[in-house]
């Protein structure tokens, strides 16, 4: 009888059907054209696992024991014949999903299961499909590691396990939590009363290595592989045959710093440091492999006297720590002055999959009980100007579209929110998953991130590292139970799709479409709320999240972030977004949105749609005459205060519109001026100076503010700086560069300093003022770099460096 039928596995990575008959098991969809799933199929879903219950662990007699079997093996040979088909499959989220906190030796042995991967038998002999969700180092996985992690004859215990049984007489186990198998050894005292059945003895892996050198040049095929999650198992089932071999140590630790274990990589280099007669080579590498993971934990000044011993014992190596020493050189000087190589990271930023690199930096930031909407929030500590850097932040786990490009991958019908996630927000949550597994310490602190009204509120503060977590030894002993519900809960409440600093539209200005947004979860970024109108801004590079203050803030006051990443227009809009967090937001801008009454909001709203569909956009007369219709009463209340966004796009689309026939003659400059004075104005923007026209008279090097400097626009911040150089363009074309200029220092960063605090303050000292610099926080350099493409168009590009907006230019 074939026994080999751990293929289940491939459920989990590659969205096979479990039983090919489409019954009443809803879990799968068909795959490579896999859309969004709409909100009727997503409300069936639910009524439909609300519906399947929870069983207590049962044989499933209907199913003769080959059955299952031999679906195992069907499935397995497809997976061979095509182990990456980029297809898809959905994952439900958010429902009552099982997890065990049971301890082994409380549970009765009836429950044990054993021998096998995803059929397993139990000691009577019954065969059980198990279905296992996001098991960590199975994000695509290939068979070959599923057979190194759940190798034929492995011994298993479920903790708990919970069958889903169908009508049509198939069942699964279904292991929601990986932290609900125990991987068992045969000297386990749980096993000590066990029979198995003896009409089905054990079955043996035949081809499983069987000393540590075979586990470790078959974990090394593992690591050569990039399956680094399977190498570190490999290299741990070696060191369990032979605890002496401390070279399957010292490669689990390179393992576990690919996976960013870096505690458990910490402890395998730590103990290779102990044992006596180790060479001089592996001692080395050790040492450096110690000083990667100090790095990796953030504790760079041990990383840098790591490195420096690794040099004093090998100082032919300096070519290659040369680069390291530097980095944790960059990341001490950014985490404790909060200086950062910002075009040097918006340089990685550009590059697909390269990571960026930044430390973290807290500002004049606190966590403290909040007066919006309860819960913790974040106040500033002393009074801080715009433009302050607050935090950068390296996120817990993130995800963007380009990996999944070509590959299966899993989209989420979220129970939650009642939406579909895109494959990067899926699959955050199994990121999540292997990073506790690896980081078991960190599961106390995510799980006091808010988790949504139907678990209890999260501690006022955000704990530190618990010293009764051991960190991991063995990748598969997992050190905290994890309820994956409640880490769902938390990725959907926390998540933030990230904003692209290298994208100067950002990804949602024309649709509401989240589907293909990168996603990451961040700890302290957490702990914000929200406001439309925000009083601190946000912006991702790669994935390091900076968040920076749009206003003065005075000491106490509480700091927020606006939550909407699509288009946050209007009222409608922002609340459709907002519903996960609040029914009723009452920043200023909502509460003038509920002022102007529901009739005059809806009918914005409707125009609002409008101006996002290109067949208006392109359309000069169109847009002005909307830009026109919502001076009309009929839009904003007369009483309406001066932020009015909708306005704002409105006009910003007729400055372009009348800048492109400007140039062409067909539109005189001082109405691109006038139009983008009124895009501006409606965004919030103090005018200093409302000339539309050139003049001559005035002082030639007059270059004092032309917009007031005390808040920047935190909502479509990128338009208004678009607006800007239109602006710039129509005084550079009628000649008056001095006005030119004026809106140009507006727009960009005239003077870049290191850092970021005293370069504000000087910017302010001298009278200029930035919308992008206090955005992004940028200098010339990246201001050129983010704003090429529209400079180039304008035929600015001369004027910029004309007016020595570059250092050295
Ligand atoms: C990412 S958390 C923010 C931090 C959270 N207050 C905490 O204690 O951890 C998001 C949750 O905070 C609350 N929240 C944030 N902004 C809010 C607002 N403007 N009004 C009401 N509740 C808000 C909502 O419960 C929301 O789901």
């Amino acid at each position: 009888m074939a026994r080999d039928h751990g293929a289940t596995l491939l459920l989990v990575d590659v969205g096979l059907p479990l039983d090919s008959a489409a019954d009443d098991h809803v879990d799968v969809l068909p795959g490579p054209w896999l859309k969004p799933m709409p909100l009727r199929q997503i409300e069936e879903a639910k009524k439909a696992i609300d519906a399947t219950h929870l069983l207590p662990l049962q044989p499933i007699e209907r199913n003769p024991r080959e059955t299952p079997m031999s679906t195992q093996n069907f499935l397995r040979s497809k997976f061979w014949e095509s182990p990456h088909n980029g297809c898809g499959d959905y994952v439900y989220v958010g429902y009552d999903r099982h997890f065990s906190q049971a301890k082994l030796s409380d549970l009765k042995r009836t429950r044990a299961l054993t021998k096998t991967n995803f059929c397993a038998e139990d000691p009577q002999g019954r065969v059980h499909q198990i279905h296992v969700h996001r098991f960590p180092g199975f994000d695509r996985a290939t068979t070959a590691v599923v057979d190194t992690v759940f190798p034929l004859g492995t011994l298993l215990a479920i903790r708990e396990p919970p069958v889903r049984q169908f009508l049509s007489g198939t069942g699964v186990i279904q292991v929601d939590s990986p932290s609900d198998i125990i991987f068992v050894r045969p000297w386990d005292a749980i096993l000590r009363d066990i029979t198995w059945n003896p009409l089905f003895p054990a079955p043996v892996h035949p081809h499983l290595p069987q000393t540590a050198a075979q586990w470790k040049a078959w974990g090394n095929v593992h690591f050569g592989d990039g399956q680094y999650y399977a190498a570190a198992v490999a290299y741990s089932k070696g060191l369990e045959l032979d605890s002496t071999a401390y070279i399957l140590l010292l490669n689990r630790a390179a393992a576990y710093i690919h996976l960013g274990y870096f505690e458990a990589a910490l402890t395998d280099t730590a103990n290779v440091m102990t044992v006596a007669h180790i060479s001089e080579d592996e001692r080395i590498k050790a040492i450096y492999r110690g000083a990667q993971a100090q790095y990796g934990v953030c504790r760079y000044k041990l990383a840098l006297e790591q490195f420096a011993r690794c040099l004093a014992v090998a100082p032919q190596l300096e070519p290659n720590l040369q680069g390291w020493v530097m980095r944790c050189h960059d990341r001490i000087r950014e985490s404790e002055k909060g200086e950062y190589d910002w075009v040097g990271m918006f340089n990685d930023a550009l590059i697909p999959g390269q990571k960026v690199e930044a430390a973290d930096f807290v500002g004049p930031i606190k966590i403290t009980q909040s007066s919006r909407g309860g819960g913790r929030g974040i106040v500033a500590t002393r009074s801080i100007s715009v433009g302050e850097l607050l935090v950068v932040s390296q996120p817990l786990v993130s995800a963007f579209p380009h990996e999944f490009a070509g590959l299966d991958y899993e989209l989420g019908a979220n129970f939650i929110t009642m939406q579909a996630d895109g494959q990067c927000r899926q699959a955050l949550i199994s990121r999540l998953i292997a990073k506790i597994t690896g980081n078991p310490k960190l599961y106390p602190i995510v799980t006091a991130l808010y988790a949504g009204p139907t678990f209890p509120a999260p501690p006022p503060q955000l704990p530190s590292p618990s010293p009764d977590i051991p960190p991991l030894s063995n990748p598969l002993q997992f050190e905290v139970d994890m309820d994956v519900n409640l880490l769902e809960h938390i990725c959907t409440y926390n998540a933030f799709y990230l904003k692209d600093v290298t994208k100067t539209t950002s990804y949602c200005a024309k649709t509401r479409d989240f589907f293909y947004l990168p996603s990451a979860l961040y700890l302290l970024p957490s702990l914000f709320n929200h406001a439309c109108s925000a009083n601190a801004t946000w912006h991702h590079f790669g994935d390091i999240m900076v968040i920076r203050a749009a206003r003065n803030l005075t000491e106490g006051e509480e700091i927020t972030l606006s939550y909407i990443s699509g288009p946050g227009d209007t009222f409608l809009s922002r609340q459709a977004e907002l519903a996960l967090h609040t029914t009723s937001c009452d920043c200023e801008e909502c509460q003038a949105d509920r002022a102007d009454g529901e009739e005059i909001y809806v009918r914005r709203a409707s125009l609002d749609i409008q101006l996002r569909s290109d067949e208006y956009y392109n359309n000069t007369h169109t847009v002005c005459r909307n830009a026109r219709l919502l001076n009309d009463p009929g839009y904003y209340s007369p009483t309406r205060g001066p932020i009015r966004p909708t306005l704002s796009r409105a006009c910003a689309q007729s400055t372009e519109a009348l800048a492109r026939d400007a140039m062409s003659g067909l539109a005189v400059w001082s109405d691109v001026v006038a139009e983008g004075l009124k895009s501006l104005e409606a965004a919030g923007i103090v005018l200093f100076d409302k000339a539309t026209n050139p003049t001559f008279i005035a002082p030639r090097f007059d270059d004092s503010p032309v917009i007031g400097t005390e808040r920047a626009p935190t909502h479509a911040a990128e338009m208004c700086v678009g607006v800007m150089l239109r602006i710039v363009c129509a005084f550079y074309n009628q000649g008056d560069m001095r006005m030119a200029k004026r809106w140009l220092d507006a727009a960009c960063w005239r003077e870049y300093l290191a850092s970021p605090l005293p370069c504000f303050e000087l910017a302010f000292d001298l009278g200029r003022f930035t919308v992008e610099g206090v955005h992004v926080g940028v200098g010339p350099e990246l201001f050129i770099l983010r704003y090429g493409g529209t400079l180039e168009s304008l035929d600015l590009m001369a004027f910029v460096h004309a007016v020595q907006c570059l250092p050295g230019s």
